[in-house]
């Protein structure tokens, strides 16, 4: 761990930012080597090798006690889940679980990290718009907290199932607000469009909400919606939170049926790059808890307990991916390439959600950005293309180039691929850096693979 940064680098730095570079929070530079965390990002990519997803402790950490500060602190009867889905390892369940929070997780595989690593179930909210029966009876047996009922059909399947296991389940119901999130098209689901949730406008929630309330082996806690991921307004919170909340009042008028809980899901926006205007969680969750009880009193309801589940928030800005500098080719006149030895694999967002991330050459962080690259992934794919256009210093062969920002849905969607290997997973911690995923091996690759007797060619 690096201590200590020389006045004349801070003026460096200070330059570099000026020149628009990059945003220099959590980052450092000493000579000419990028510091992320208090890390040497050069020392990390020489002992590690590269790609390399790098992962620093304290800030995830920090970002939790944030969260408890501003807004489980400050607000009684709040709780909060993280998407476990943004990063999900054993190591991060024991972060998350030391922070006191609670686990969303979407998959028997992701329960079964969950399980694995011993984390709380009575704290684990189970979504997912296609459950499996094998899933659902995973997540019964296992008691967990909340499972958030997808669509009418798992209302029964629930019912049957915790009928044989002798249990009762405790519920969230999933709704589609009609409410569109201004992200990109593939990350918004809160239009009535939607594969995900009951539509709250086409009636379809009565029947779901009656037969929920009926059976005698579920217990509806009450509604959950998440309307996209990195948001950056709060008006789409506030106004699902409004049509949410008219569901709760007619249900206390028609049903007298009093809801406990409103879980308002994820989304909260994080900085991948300059044009991005980061908000304060309070922007978010202050204007949350306002519209809750002001309009819970408008309504003359009583006021629900209110979950958030934030993932890319308390994960995305704690991650970077440190790259080796491979082919340089230049085509006059049009753009520079510059390749990495990892790419779409290790980060499918710029291919899937044309996502922009900014990066920077980490053992020349001291040198003045003076040209725009292409940042290209080794992937034999045009779109295989990590940064479009990227302001860097003269750059060649072996320079480490850092992303940032990698932390969420970076490890959690990689792929092999092209057959690459995945990279290793460093947490960087208080004291010393902890590899928590080994990195995958050409062996591991073709681990799983079987050549049938028929098929042996004689030699
Ligand atoms: C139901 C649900 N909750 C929470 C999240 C977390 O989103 P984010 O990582 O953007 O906070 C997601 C992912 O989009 C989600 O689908
Ligand atoms: N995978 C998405 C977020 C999750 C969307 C699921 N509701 C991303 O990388 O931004």
């Amino acid at each position: 761990m690096i201590v200590g940064i020389t006045v004349a680098t801070l003026y460096i730095l200070r330059l570099i930012s000026l020149k628009g570079a990059v945003r220099m929070e959590k980052l450092d530079c000493i000579g000419s080597n990028l510091i992320f965390a208090d890390y040497d990002a050069v020392e990390l990519a020489k002992k590690y090798g590269t790609p390399l997803y790098v992962l620093s402790e304290n800030i995830i950490r920090e970002k939790c006690r944030k969260i408890k500060l501003d807004f489980l602190n400050r607000y009684p009867n709040t709780k909060v889940a993280y998407a476990s889905k943004a990063f999900l390892t054993l190591s991060m369940c024991k972060i998350i679980e030391s922070e006191g929070l609670g686990l969303d997780v979407v998959s028997g595989g992701e329960l079964y990290t969950a399980l694995k690593a011993d984390f709380p179930m009575d704290k684990v909210f189970f979504h997912g718009n296609n459950k499996s029966y094998e899933e659902l009876q995973m997540a019964i047996s296992n008691e967990v907290g909340r499972i958030v009922v997808d669509n009418f059909d798992e209302i029964e399947i629930i019912d049957d199932l915790a009928n044989e296991m002798k249990k009762k389940v405790k519920i969230l119901i999933r709704v589609s607000p009609g409410v569109e999130g201004k992200t990109h098209k593939y990350i918004s689901t809160g239009q009535k469009d939607s594969k995900f949730g009951i539509p709250l406008l086409e009636g379809s929630i009565d029947e779901a909400v009656i037969k929920a309330i009926k059976s005698k082996n579920i217990e509806l806690m009450g509604f959950h919606f998440h309307i996209g991921s990195n948001l950056f307004d709060k008006d789409s919170y506030t106004l699902a939170i409004e049509i949410v909340l008219n569901l709760f009042k007619w249900l206390k008028n028609e049903l007298g049926f009093v809801v406990k809980e409103l879980n308002t899901g994820g989304g909260f926006g994080i900085y991948y790059n300059k044009t991005d205007t980061v908000k304060d969680i309070t922007y978010y969750t202050d204007a949350i808890m306002e519209k809750v009880s002001s309009y819970c009193r408008e309504l003359n309801i009583d006021i629900p307990t209110v979950i958030i589940e934030p993932g890319r928030w308390i994960v995305g800005e704690a991650g970077i991916t440190l790259y080796s500098v491979g082919a340089v080719k230049e085509i006059p006149n049009v753009r520079t390439y510059v390749s990495v030895d990892g790419g779409l694999p290790d980060n499918p967002r710029p291919a899937l959600y044309n996502a922009k991330y900014e990066a920077i050459v980490a053992n020349k962080c001291n040198l003045k950005p003076d040209r725009v690259v292409t940042i290209a992934g080794k992937c034999c794919e045009t779109g295989d293309i990590l940064i479009w256009d990227q302001l860097v210093p003269k750059i060649e062969r072996g320079d480490i180039l850092g992303v940032l920002s990698t932390g969420a849905y970076n490890y959690s969607m990689s792929s092999n691929y092209n057959k690459l290997p995945k990279p290793a997973v460093v947490l960087l911690r208080e004291k010393e850096e902890c590899v928590i995923v080994k990195r995958e091996t050409y062996e591991d690759l073709i681990s799983k693979e079987m050549i049938p007797e028929g098929l042996a060619v004689k030699k």
